[in-house]
């Protein structure tokens, strides 16, 4: 699913509107009768009590409009128009008319006023401001927000929690709303999804208002939110004369003493993804406890006990993933930028792999096209250089991924696989996942999806979006603190499972029909 700029936004409402031969207080109407039908569908005409406060944009248009909805279908509402400016939409006039022509006149609330007071039962649907927010809100406006903040009673912003910007980090978060649901128009906004502004949001849903669908498709998004129907295409079925030569020979390269579990985790990964052959290649010290661990892998391992001292072997892999639990020491940083400077077999690249090319940038210049690297935010930032917010760091990050040709998983709440000019935001995993290995789960996953053909980008997206899937299949059965990454590798095979799963209603459909 895409997701648009302010200004995408705005040219769909315009293109729709032409198209569809209609004005603009159409779509202002649309959008309130999908917030009513949310609300009435769960109130069922309780008499709780509800405060609507409206900006004077087509934000509070879309709050006066559901107004009219809701005293028309007898609920308790207080309306109150936040009168931070003179400039009022031309639609939020109209529906302040048509809410006055039956004799509901709102409260005008201004610097000058005392604000309504608010119960912990109540309900406050927040339409100040939505997606045309371009300063900071006057201080009475952000008193009033931290007002609406303290009181306890359920928030629902309409489009976007207000005072939250599209494509910036807001100034404080005195000026945001913290909203327990967020109704939001056609897609998802960029802000929902990062570390520094996703917290302003509890939960999000999508109404359609019925922007015009091929306008949408055609449109070239700089992010996509990445859910089942993004990555059902992508799957490649098992043929049924395939041998294990089809899926690919993954070469997992990493480990050091006390750290040979990392390699285990990514190479059992690799397998349980669908992985042909694995071949791990290890200090000395970890040869019988991988050997034990992990039968179905081959194992080589480098003359020094300890450490990853030389990287030479005689197979021919598809596909290699380096550096998880690999150490730091300078042995394993000589032969790990020999071997950069002298493969070309595609790459993952993940922990201590990354932290060497950060100190030694060079190497970036030698890794094949399209490598995948998996940093942590520490990593990350290692690789990047500092940044000022999270909108900058994904700039940077798509930068450095044209310069380098390559693919970066920013891994977080919601991960993000950047691809020169476009981030894939993923949708599935939880917090119990941040957990010792998880990462050392992913890199592995990804490789095993290369190995079995999948293009990077592809094995990348789908290897994030299976990782958090089986994360979450994890949590339904143990939650959140019990979640371990071994689990998380017992978990792959049922996310294949889930990913084909359809759900039960459309099931049962079938058998009534049959
Ligand atoms: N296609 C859709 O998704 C539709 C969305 N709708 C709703 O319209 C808003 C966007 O409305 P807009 O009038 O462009 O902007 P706002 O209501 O967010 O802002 C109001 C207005 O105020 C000015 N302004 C901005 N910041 C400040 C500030 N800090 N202080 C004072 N004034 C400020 C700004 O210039 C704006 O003009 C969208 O979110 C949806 O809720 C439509 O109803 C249907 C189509
Ligand atoms: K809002």
């Amino acid at each position: 699913m895409k997701i648009f700029t302010s200004e995408q936004i705005y040219a769909a409402d315009r293109f729709t509107i032409e198209k569809q031969q209609i004005t603009s207080d159409i779509l202002m109407e649309r959008a309130s009768v999908q917030i009513f039908e949310w609300m009435n569908s769960r109130l069922q005409g309780a008499q709780v009590k509800i405060h609507l406060f409206c900006g004077i944009g087509n934000n509070g248009g879309d709050g006066i409009a559901l107004a009219r909805h809701l005293q028309e279908h007898g609920y308790s509402i207080g309306v109150y128009v936040v009168n931070y400016s003179e400039k009022r939409s031309k639609d939020f006039l109209l529906n302040l008319d048509r809410l006055k022509e039956r004799k509901l006149w709102p409260e005008f609330l201004d610097s000058e006023c005392e604000f309504p007071e608010l119960g912990r039962d109540d309900i406050i649907v927040d339409a100040i401001f939505g997606i045309g927010l371009n300063r900071n809100p006057d201080n009475w406006v952000a008193t009033l927000i931290q007002h609406i903040n303290s009181s306890s009673a359920f928030i629902l912003s309409v489009d976007i929690p207000s005072g939250l910007y599209m494509e910036q980090l807001p100034s404080s978060s005195d000026n945001v709303i913290r909203a327990n649901h967020v109704l939001s128009f056609q897609a998802p906004k960029l802000a929902f999804f990062l570390p520094q502004t996703g917290v302003y949001i509890n939960q999000w849903e999508l109404l359609d208002i019925g922007l015009d669908a091929e306008f949408l498709y055609k449109t070239k998004t700089g992010y996509e939110f990445i859910g089942k129907p993004e990555v059902l295409p992508m799957y490649r079925p098992r043929l049924k004369f395939s041998h294990k030569g089809n899926y690919g020979h993954s070469l997992i390269i990493g480990g050091s003493y006390g750290k040979i579990g990392a390699v285990q985790l990514a190479g059992k990964a690799c397998l349980e993804i669908g992985g042909g052959l694995l071949t791990a290649l290890i200090p000395e010290c970890g040869y019988t406890t991988l050997q034990t661990a992990l039968p179905e892998a081959m194992v080589i391992t480098c003359d020094n006990d300890d450490l990853i001292d030389d990287i030479s072997y005689e197979i021919q892999p598809t596909v290699i993933g380096v550096g998880m639990g690999m150490g730091l020491d300078k042995v394993s940083i000589k032969a790990f930028s020999a071997f950069i400077e002298k493969n070309n077999i595609p790459l993952v690249v993940d922990a201590d792999g990354l932290n060497i090319i950060s100190k030694n940038p060079k190497l970036l210049k030698n890794l094949p096209k399209q490598t995948v690297l998996t940093p942590h935010p520490k990593e990350l930032e290692r690789l990047l250089g500092k940044w000022n917010d999270d909108f900058d760091k994904l700039e940077k990050a798509k930068s450095f991924s044209k310069k380098y040709d390559c693919i970066i998983v920013i891994k977080g709440a919601h991960t993000i696989v950047v691809y020169k000019d476009v981030g894939f935001i993923n949708s599935t995993g939880n917090p119990g996942m941040a957990t010792a290995g998880s990462g050392d789960v992913l890199a592995g996953m990804i490789t095993g999806l290369i190995s079995q053909g999948y293009e990077p980008l592809s094995a990348a997206i789908f290897g994030v979006y299976l990782h958090g899937l089986s994360g979450d299949l994890v949590v339904s059965d143990n939650g959140y603190e019990a979640v371990t990454s071994s689990k998380l590798v017992g978990h792959i095979g049922k996310a294949f499972m889930e990913l084909f799963r359809r759900p039960e209603q459309e099931q049962n459909k079938e058998i009534k029909e049959v």
